[in-house]
């Protein structure tokens, strides 16, 4: 039997575990941080973001002790380095998203897409809570949720991590969700023709 302190029990990551905060309508962004005490990376966002989502896979950066991440979409004309530039350094470039990370503290900053035939070129990566600004669109689903298996996490626990994610209002999907799967499939339909563009 599974009782609601068990559920609650389950840590995702630290902006959902209390509870999934709403974000507000008019707001215009934000700045992130990095983590480092010493000349800390800061990345300017004059966006809302979109898309909000957790995701489980291993690529994308979680804060310590969290199994998931959390990560948005903005503009790519929307993010702008700040400070401290000269710290950040791509994690992997072989990925589709090339990871922008903080060498001193290992934070990842912002992840862009450099191939324009890729269905979310244009899109940049970002976690919105490297930023104290109150109003960031609130997480909608939560993606790869089977991956964070590959990080370590016993198949034992995927039942209650789902139930959990549930909980919180975040549909667990082992891809994208539907629509961005959707809109995925789309793109590359229109790009061989089987779609008229
Ligand atoms: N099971 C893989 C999934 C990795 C994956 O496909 N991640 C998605 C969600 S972030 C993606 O779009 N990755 C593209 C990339 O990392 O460039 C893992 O956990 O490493
Ligand atoms: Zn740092
Ligand atoms: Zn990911």
């Amino acid at each position: 039997m599974t009782d609601m302190t068990e559920g609650s029990d389950v840590k995702i990551h630290p902006s959902v575990d209390e509870g999934v905060k709403p974000g507000r309508e008019d707001f215009q962004g934000g700045t992130l941080r990095c983590k480092c005490t010493d000349r800390p990376v800061e990345v300017r966002i004059t966006a809302q973001a979109a898309h909000n989502h957790v995701c489980g896979c291993t690529k994308c950066w979680k804060p310590d002790g969290a199994i998931f991440s959390m990560v948005a979409v903005v503009p790519r004309g929307a993010v702008e380095v700040v400070a401290n530039g000269d710290k950040l350094k791509v994690v992997d470039p072989n990925t589709a998203i090339q990871r922008y990370a903080c060498t001193g503290c290992g934070t990842h900053m912002y992840g862009r897409i450099e191939d324009k035939n890729h269905p979310f070129y244009g899109l940049d990566f970002i976690h919105t809570e490297l930023s104290t600004d109150e109003g960031w669109a609130a997480p909608g689903f939560a993606a790869f949720v089977s991956s964070v298996i590959e990080s370590g996490v016993s198949p034992d626990r995927m039942d209650g991590i789902r139930a959990r994610l549930r909980d919180l209002g975040l549909e667990p999907y082992d891809a994208l969700s539907p629509p961005l799967m959707d809109a995925i499939a789309t793109h590359l339909a229109k790009r061989s023709g089987k779609l008229v563009a």
